[in-house]
């Protein structure tokens, strides 16, 4: 299997960002969305990107996010990749001409493949975990043994991981990346170097295995 990649979502301060650098993170994720714990303002977001060095993909995520506030923050926010975490349509994802990866949580129901055909313009799908109401950074894991095989586009897997439970979830799901935000975190926001380091350790001895 090639290398898992890694992003550590819901960075709010410099330092959290270049600790997810020095592990060796793949991305960090940044959140546009004011009822998140872990949103961050423009200016705040431009800090961060700014100090790190380069090769380390910077996403913005937003959730059913008003195409102003999306033009403002791409506009003062030099993003790589953009992640719709809500309701957004494929149309909708599209608008910006932006590379872009469409969230979606994992409720019982789901039929992955005609998603997956929807948002075909999508560079990948986050899965997530479906909790009702909450529309991510839930901190809940969801069945890996649902993740499918051979899909149409690379898929991420996210929801409740750690350090000590990712080797089991990239074993049981075989993704092309990961996305963690609570299992690294000291509190909700703030970002634990050491939990950082050994989440991304983690992945990179279990993709060798
Ligand atoms: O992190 C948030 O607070 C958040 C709020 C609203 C929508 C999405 C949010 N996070 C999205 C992510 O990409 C998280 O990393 C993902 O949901 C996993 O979170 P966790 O279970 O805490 O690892």
């Amino acid at each position: 299997m090639a290398n898992v990649r890694v992003k550590i979502c819901g960075i709010t301060r410099v330092e959290d960002a270049l600790a997810a650098a020095a592990a060796g993170a793949d991305a960090i994720g940044l959140v546009f969305y004011a009822r998140s714990p872990r949103a961050v303002s423009a200016a705040q977001a431009r800090q961060i990107v700014a100090a790190l060095p380069p090769f380390v993909t910077t996403v913005g995520l937003f959730v059913d996010a008003s195409p102003c506030e999306i033009e403002e923050t791409l506009d003062a926010v030099p993003l790589d990749l953009l992640q719709f975490h809500g309701d957004e349509t494929p149309a909708q994802c599209a608008r910006y001409r932006r590379p872009y990866i469409k969230a979606l949580r994992m409720r019982e129901d789901i039929d992955l493949a005609a998603i997956a055909g929807d948002y075909a313009g999508a560079r990948g799908l986050l899965l997530d975990t479906y909790v009702a109401g909450v529309p991510g950074g839930t901190g809940q894991a969801f069945d890996w043994t649902r993740v499918p095989q051979e899909p149409s586009l690379p898929l991420i897997v996210a929801g409740g991981l750690d350090a000590d439970n990712v080797a089991t979830a990239i074993a049981a799901s075989r993704p092309y990346g990961v996305d963690v935000s609570g299992g690294v975190e000291q509190a909700k926001g703030i970002k634990d170097a050491a939990e950082i380091a050994r989440f991304v350790a983690a992945v990179r001895g279990a993709a060798v295995a």
